[in-house]
C-alpha cells in the first residue's frame, strides 16, 4: 500500500480501535462527493444507508429501495473514497426469505459495488443469514435495537428496549449476532443504560445510534448532521451545520443574477479574435443572402 494515511482500511482496524480504546466514527454516505467528503473529513467507516432511500430517492421509509438503485448508490461512494471502510445496507426483501438469498444479494454487493462488507438488519432468522453470509466468507455488520426495515412492527421510528424485557430481547439479539460471526454491530435508538450493560458482553466493535456513549463508537446519517435532510430528526441527531439553507441561499442568488443579468459576467465569458467575428458576420450575411434568393 501507499503512504500511511492512504491506506484501504481492512475489517480487523476496527478491533484495532476498540483495543485500543479509540472512537471510532462512522457517517453515510450515497454518492461520490458524499463519500469525497466522509474520507476527507477523516472518517474510518462509511455505510452506504438504506437511510438513502430516504434522504438522496426521497422515498418514505427504507422499505421500497431496491438492490439495484442500492447498487448504484454504492458503486458512486466506491469511486469517491479509498481509505474508510466500505460498509453496504443491503435492503429490505433482498436477504431475508433463505441463507441462499442473503448470500447472493452480498456478494452481488461485493462484486459490484466493491464494498467491504455488508449490514442486515435484526435477531431472529437474520442471525441465521449472518452466518451463512459470513460462512460465504462476507464480513457482516449486525444491526439491533430500531431497525427501521421492519419498524411498522416495532411501532414506528421510536426507541427499543425500553423495559427490561424488552431491553433483554436486544440483548439477546446482540448476543446471537456475534455468536453468528458478525464483525462489528450497530445499535440504534435504545435507552444508554441498556447499552451500557450490554458492552461489557460483547468484545466486537459496537457503533451506536442514539444508544448513548458507553459504545466502542458512533454513527449519523450524513444528511442529517450536515443539515442536508428536512424530515422530522431523530431525537440523536446533533446538526452541525445547515447545509440545506445555505444550499438554498446559494441557487437564489444565482437566480437573482441570472434575473438581474449580472451573470454572466465578462469572467465567465469565451472571447473570438476580432477579425474572426467580422469574417463570421460577413459569412452569416451571405448565407442570408444565399437563403433569400
Ligand atoms: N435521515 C435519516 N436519519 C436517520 O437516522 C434514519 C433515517 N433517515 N431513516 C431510517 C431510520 C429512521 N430513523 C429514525 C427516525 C426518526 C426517529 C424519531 O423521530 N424518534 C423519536 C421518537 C418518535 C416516537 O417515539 O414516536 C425520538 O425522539 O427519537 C428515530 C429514528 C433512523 N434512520
Ligand atoms: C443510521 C444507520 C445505522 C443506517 O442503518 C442507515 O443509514 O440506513
Amino acid at each position: 500500500m501507499s503512504a500511511r494515511g492512504t491506506r484501504r482500511a481492512a475489517i480487523g482496524d476496527l478491533a484495532a480501535k476498540k483495543a485500543a480504546g479509540e472512537p471510532i466514527v462512522m457517517v453515510t454516505a450515497y454518492d461520490y462527493p458524499g463519500a469525497q467528503v466522509a474520507e476527507a473529513a477523516g472518517v474510518d467507516v462509511v455505510l452506504v444507508g438504506d437511510s438513502g432511500a430516504m434522504t438522496v430517492l426521497g422515498y418514505e421509509s427504507t422499505v421500497p429501495v431496491t438492490v439495484d438503485e442500492m447498487i448504484m448508490l454504492g458503486r458512486a461512494v466506491r469511486r469517491g473514497m479509498t481509505r474508510p471502510l466500505h460498509v453496504a445496507d443491503l435492503p429490505f426483501g433482498s436477504y431475508e426469505a433463505s441463507d441462499e438469498l442473503a448470500v447472493t444479494t452480498a456478494q452481488r454487493f461485493v462484486k459490484e459495488t466493491g464494498c467491504d462488507a455488508v449490514k442486515i438488519e435484526g435477531g431472529g432468522r437474520t442471525v441465521d443469514r449472518a452466518a451463512a453470509i459470513v460462512a460465504a466468507g462476507i464480513p457482516v455488520m449486525g444491526h439491533v435495537g430500531l431497525t427501521p426495515q421492519t419498524a411498522g412492527a416495532l411501532g414506528g421510528y421510536r426507541a427499543q428496549g425500553r423495559t427490561a424485557d424488552e431491553a433483554l430481547a436486544v440483548c439477546r439479539d446482540a448476543l446471537a449476532l456475534q455468536g453468528a460471526g458478525c464483525f462489528s454491530l450497530v445499535i440504534e435508538a435504545v435507552p444508554s443504560p441498556l447499552a451500557a450493560a450490554l458492552m461489557p458482553r460483547l468484545h466486537v466493535p459496537v457503533i451506536g445510534i442514539g444508544a448513548g456513549p458507553a459504545v466502542d463508537g458512533q454513527v449519523l446519517v450524513l444528511h442529517d448532521l450536515l443539515g442536508i435532510h428536512d424530515g422530522p430528526a431523530a431525537r440523536f441527531v446533533k446538526r452541525y451545520d445547515g447545509l440545506r439553507e445555505r444550499m438554498i441561499d446559494g441557487v437564489a442568488a444565482y437566480a437573482a443574477d441570472v434575473r438581474a443579468g449580472s451573470y454572466p459576467g465578462p469572467e465567465h465569458q469565451y472571447g473570438m479574435p476580432e477579425a474572426e467575428s467580422a469574417r463570421l458576420a460577413e459569412l452569416l450575411g451571405d448565407l442570408e443572402d444565399g437563403a433569400n434568393r
